[in-house]
């Protein structure tokens, strides 16, 4: 599904947490189905996971829909606080569990439940109308704040980022989503020379995969894999773009590395459907 052509037109004001909710699960839905994504599941398989598939991801996506409205309801009429950091990530956490509850307990979308509940968050504070930079500044105040009730258990991404010294889905929240913005520029930019929407959201990955510190891609394949990565996305494109054989067959070189490293840009996914639905909610919304 289209991120663009999931929302409903013409709600009344209390049915905006469903319509920002549908544009959210239509954002990590469209991302799923885009192939072919280096190293990530798509219509193609599993990429280099070993526990998810196309349907995985469309199942978490849509058992999401109540977090992302609760997550909207919780921030209309707000403004970025302590208070409200604490209980978004309440939400957020409940939704966690629904997602882990629709997969079996496979972890599918817990950055993306942490990005797009951010970014969904602050589309409802800021409002029908608001600029996408707007909206990201704003999830960015919001994640500044402290999460007081984060459990101690260290997750995977926490882990790599005090091995490799970044600073992972957090560092990347508190700075306001600088590469969902690149890739939404990307995104834009190649619509622009008239690229089809698979060719402009593969470019809006690689300008996320270019620059993004993706522990995901830590995680499992160390620094190597993460320079494989922006370095291949670089040469995509250098090469011309998802749009051009070129930068296609440089795309499919970078699969085959990342396919071979067992690597995965899950943090990158994460950004293009963020990109995605910020398309959807600048410019579109009625
Ligand atoms: C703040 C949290 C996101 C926790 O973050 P932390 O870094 O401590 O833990 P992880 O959950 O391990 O990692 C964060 C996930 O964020 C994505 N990501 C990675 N790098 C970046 C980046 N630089 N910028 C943005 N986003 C990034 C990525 O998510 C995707 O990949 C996951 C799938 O990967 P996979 O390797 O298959 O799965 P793993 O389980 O990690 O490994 P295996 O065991 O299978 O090998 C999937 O989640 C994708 O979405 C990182 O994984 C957050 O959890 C938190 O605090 N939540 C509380 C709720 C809250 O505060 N909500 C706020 C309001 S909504
Ligand atoms: N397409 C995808 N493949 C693997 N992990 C992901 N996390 C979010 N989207 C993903």
């Amino acid at each position: 599904m289209d991120a663009r052509e999931s929302g409903h037109d013409g709600e009344d004001g209390g049915a905006r947490p469903a319509h920002l909710a549908d544009l959210a699960v239509g954002a990590l839905a469209a991302e799923a189905e885009l192939t072919p994504k280096p190293g990530l599941v798509d219509r193609r398989g599993a990429g280099s996971h070993a526990d998810m598939e196309l349907d995985t991801l469309l199942a978490s996506a849509a058992a999401l829909r109540p977090t992302f409205a609760g997550l909207a309801r919780a921030a209309e009429g707000q403004r970025p606080s302590q208070a409200l950091r604490e209980a978004l990530a309440r939400i957020g956490r409940d939704g966690e569990a629904a997602m882990f509850a629709a997969t079996g307990g496979v972890n599918t979308h817990r950055g993306a439940i942490f990005a797009l509940g951010l970014i969904v968050a602050a589309a409802a504070i800021e409002g029908r109308g608001a600029k996408a930079a707007d909206i990201c500044a704003t999830a960015g105040a919001i994640a500044g704040f402290r999460d007081g009730a984060a459990p101690d258990a260290a997750l995977n991404g926490a882990v790599a980022c005090r091995t490799y010294g970044v600073t992972g889905a957090r560092g990347e929240a508190a700075a306001g989503f600088p590469h969902a913005l690149a890739a939404l520029g990307a995104l834009r930019a190649s619509r622009a020379r008239g690229a089809t929407e698979t060719a402009a959201s593969l470019n809006g990955l690689m300008a996320a995969m270019a620059g993004l510190d993706d522990t995901c891609l830590l995680h499992r394949g160390g620094r190597r894999a993460l320079r494989v990565a922006r370095l291949g996305a670089r040469a995509v494109i250098a090469a011309g773009g998802a749009a051009t054989d070129d930068g296609m067959a440089a795309l499919r070189a970078l699969d085959r590395r990342l396919l071979a490293l067992n690597a995965s840009p899950g943090g990158a996914a994460d950004m293009l459907a963020a990109a995605l639905l910020l398309d959807a909610l600048d410019g579109r919304e009625v």
